[in-house]
């Protein structure tokens, strides 16, 4: 049984999980501890213990150890991925990418650490001095989703780590080996005991002490809308620091004017890659009408070309849905669009089984045409590779109905114009904006995250990171 790391050691637990590959779910990837709320204390109780000795290290040996881990996960990339796609259903260039993308993430931060300053100010009173300056918060605890089983992972834990704070990680129950691996990595390059924990486990019970404790400082969450919520009422009741990272109906317009080839493969990678199951995914196309139907044709065309097979499989272009129940929501909304009176142009159909004949969750993908703004599938998050096209006049009521959703994670646009362009950029309510490009997919080093319902708190990764680890002090000198 791979087990949870609470203050340096490898502990044991009175039950356990199996888990799954959903490529083929006969295949068991490994026996998991599940920590209960005592475990999940006691993690909590080591990162506090750990916290100021951990503090007051020096930038050179957060970064050597920052960059000890970056390089380790860089050389076991297809190992990594080979296990990210296995148990969660990633395709293997996919998951060895996110890998290789979690490795980069450490050596950024570990460059972060050394660059962590602050300001030095002329007071506006004669002969006093003003410092700004960063300081670590103490224990974060870190919750976060299946859909990126090491990348999200790792760009909570590398900021953490690097600006001074221990750290308590609940990962998804579903997907606890990507993290179990990050936790041996980080203990076997030289992490002092309790700066790093892990405890595996249900939101509901070991969640939920990270969300209560009063030793831990501050949350940092990626999930559904729902739990965000939940962290936030519990974060406020007793004052802690949080940040949220939730969903997403990300729309990509596609104008008149656009490139067909390059607005089809935006529009195929951002709604169907890692089976849909992305927050930056693209759900609604919005597609004005003098393009319309010749979009729609090379839709349809390329998807028809998509391999939906096992995950670790060469040639496969979408691996399986993650589980049973999320392959159920992806029905359900499918049969919710149908009986709301969209088309359901192509796919839509699950699979039980793969082309070697193993069972899994599979789910060709579905486009749905003549869909309307107000129809759920055009406003709740699927997360499944489901994907509407709504047709429009022209730029402006593109541009209002990319705007008419709760969420405001990311947007793109696939247009020569660079007039529409640039308004675009400027007037699309989403925290990151793509042009000509898919809107999921991006960097590593810049920031990531969004508005309304999308988003809460400092953005995540990049320098922007600073904002949310770290406690700002002003310090005023008489000379
Ligand atoms: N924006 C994004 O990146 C993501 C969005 N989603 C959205 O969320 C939907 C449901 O997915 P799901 O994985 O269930 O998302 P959840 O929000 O339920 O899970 C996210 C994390 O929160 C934990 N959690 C659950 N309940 C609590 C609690 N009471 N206190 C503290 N932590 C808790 C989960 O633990 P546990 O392991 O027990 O589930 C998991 O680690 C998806 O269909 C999708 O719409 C999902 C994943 C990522
Ligand atoms: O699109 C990406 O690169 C990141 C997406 C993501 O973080 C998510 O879906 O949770």
């Amino acid at each position: 049984m791979h087990k949870n790391l609470i203050g340096g050691a490898w502990v044991d637990a009175t039950r356990a999980s199996r888990n799954l590959n959903p490529s083929d779910t006969r295949d068991v990837v490994g026996e998991y501890a599940q920590a209960d709320v005592e475990q999940a204390g006691e993690a909590v109780a080591a990162a506090h213990a750990a916290a100021p000795a951990w503090a007051l290290t020096t930038p050179q040996q957060r970064f050597d150890l920052l960059d000890a881990v970056g390089s380790e996960i860089l050389a076991r990339k297809a190992e990594l991925g080979d296990l990210l796609a296995r148990e969660e259903g990633k395709t293997l260039p996919e998951a060895i990418g996110e890998a290789a993308r979690a490795g980069y993430i450490f050596k950024f931060f570990a460059g972060e650490a050394l660059r962590s300053g602050g300001d030095s100010l002329a007071s506006v009173r004669p002969g006093v001095g003003v410092e700004v300056t960063r300081e670590p918060l103490g224990v974060v605890g870190l919750i976060t989703p299946w859909n990126f089983p090491i990348a999200i992972p790792a760009w909570k834990i590398a900021p953490a780590l690097a600006f001074g704070n221990t750290v308590v990680l609940k990962p998804a129950e579903l997907v606890p080996g990507c993290a179990w691996a990050l936790a041996d990595i980080l203990h076997r390059n030289g992490l002092p005991p309790g700066v790093f924990n892990l405890v595996m486990g249900r939101g509901t019970d070991v969640g939920q002490v990270l969300l209560d404790d009063r030793r831990v400082q501050a949350v940092s969450f990626t999930g559904s809308v729902a739990t965000g919520q939940r962290v936030a009422a519990a974060c406020a009741a007793r004052l802690a620091k949080f940040q949220l990272e939730m969903g997403g109906k990300n729309p990509m317009v596609v104008l008149d004017d656009a490139d067909l080839d390059v607005a089809v493969t935006a529009a195929v990678h951002s709604g169907y890659f890692s089976t849909g199951q992305r927050c930056t995914a693209s759900s609604r196309l919005i597609v004005t009408e003098g393009i319309h139907d010749r979009f729609v044709a090379a839709m349809a065309e390329r998807i028809a070309r998509l391999t939906v097979d096992d995950a670790r499989k060469a040639g496969t272009d979408i691996g399986p849905v993650v589980d049973d129940r999320q392959l159920a929501q992806d029905l359900e909304y499918i049969e919710i669009g149908r009986r709301e009176g969209a088309t359901l142009l192509t796919g839509g159909q699950a699979l039980e089984r793969n082309s070697a004949g193993a069972p899994g969750y599979y789910l060709r993908p579905a486009l749905f045409t003549e869909t309307t703004p107000q129809m759920r599938i055009n406003r709740e998050e699927i997360f499944g590779p489901v994907v509407s096209v709504l047709r429009v006049k022209d730029y402006e009521e593109a541009l209002a109905l990319a705007n008419d959703t709760p969420f405001g994670l990311a947007a793109g646009i696939a247009t020569t114009s660079l007039k529409h362009a640039a308004h675009f950029k400027r007037h699309a309510q989403a925290g990151m904006v793509m042009v000509n490009l898919p809107t999921a997919g991006v960097d590593y080093h810049v920031p990531f995250g969004g508005r309304k319902a999308s988003s809460h708190g400092p953005r995540e990764q990049g320098r922007y990171a600073a904002e949310f680890y770290t406690a700002v002090k002003t310090a005023y000198t008489q000379a």
